[in-house]
């Protein structure tokens, strides 16, 4: 299996010891990542901004995921390995099943998928079936055109509650882990309190139980003029990938990052 095991993930959240995840697309940064310690690969529908230079993840289908999923799964050094359901594909139970499926087939261990309560049937069966689920929640970049933008959520106190309601619920239901994108620090925080499942940040402070960064974000690499506030680039002053990747391993380890100037208040 992995050096992260599920048993540790569902179990136990991690005594502090944070949680490194990296996004992965393809086989040779994937080996990349895991032989600079990274512990957890997710093969993120980002993959349609950074990859196919998209300006939203809507595009990506599930054979596209699921190609960057075999690809990232040949390089892969014994991390734990998730993908994300690209738009609509949870849109029914039965969609979700067939695309979760396909994940799972092309070497994923876990599925993540953007939302929140109306997830729970679609979680039930999967985890009836054997299909560990992520609940990836706060900023759902699926939902974009909703939200107006790629906007911190989470913010006032309502919306605040109503994520920590959410949260606990998703736990109940049988989620295996929480990924929490772009809500305030403090709210991350409490989250990660209120449940005893690991939470994955970004854009969500310090307190979780881990972190995940996209690589070309990472990298310094990107399409747009400015990087998100959450981003650091550890590329600079280093001269390898995989020794910039190494310091992420490192600054996330030891508690360096994410930093005050890469969180959102309330
Ligand atoms: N390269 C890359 N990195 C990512 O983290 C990422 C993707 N692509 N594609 C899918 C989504 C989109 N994401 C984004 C994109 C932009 C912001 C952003 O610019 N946020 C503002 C916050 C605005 C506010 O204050 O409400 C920022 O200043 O960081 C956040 C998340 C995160 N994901
Ligand atoms: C940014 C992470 C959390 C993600 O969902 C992705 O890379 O698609
Ligand atoms: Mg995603």
């Amino acid at each position: 299996m992995s050096n992260v095991t599920l048993t540790r993930l569902q179990t136990q959240k991690p005594a502090g010891d944070k949680i490194v995840m990296l996004t992965a697309y393809e086989a040779t940064l994937a080996r990349a990542a895991c032989n600079a310690g990274v512990e957890m690969l997710l093969v993120g529908d980002s993959l349609g901004m950074v990859v196919q230079g998209n300006d939203s993840t809507l595009p990506v289908t599930v054979d596209e995921m699921a190609y960057h999923t075999a690809c990232v799964k040949r390089g892969n050094l014994g991390a734990f390995l998730l993908s994300d359901l690209p738009f609509m594909a949870a849109a029914s139970v039965d969609s979700g099943l067939a695309a979760s499926a396909k994940l799972m087939r092309a070497g994923a261990q876990m599925v993540k998928i953007e939302g929140g309560l109306s997830l729970i049937p679609l979680l039930q069966r999967l985890a009836q079936n054997g299909v560990p689920v992520c609940v990836h929640m706060g900023l759902t970049p699926q939902w974009v055109n909703l939200f107006g933008g790629y906007k911190v959520q989470g913010r006032g106190a309502e919306q605040a509650q109503r994520l920590i309601d959410d949260a606990k619920a998703l736990e109940q239901a049988g989620a295996a882990m929480l990924l929490l994108e772009c809500v305030p620090a403090a709210l991350a925080a409490q989250i990660t309190k209120a449940v005893q499942i690991p939470v994955i940040g970004i854009g969500a402070g310090a307190a979780t139980d881990g972190q995940v960064l996209v690589i070309h974000d990472l990298l310094g690499l990107t399409l747009r003029s400015r990087p998100p506030k959450f981003v650091k680039n550890f590329m600079a002053g280093r001269d390898s990938i995989e020794a910039a990747i190494a310091a992420y391993v490192q600054a996330v380890k030891s508690g360096e990052f994410p930093g005050q100037e890469h969180e959102f208040s309330a």
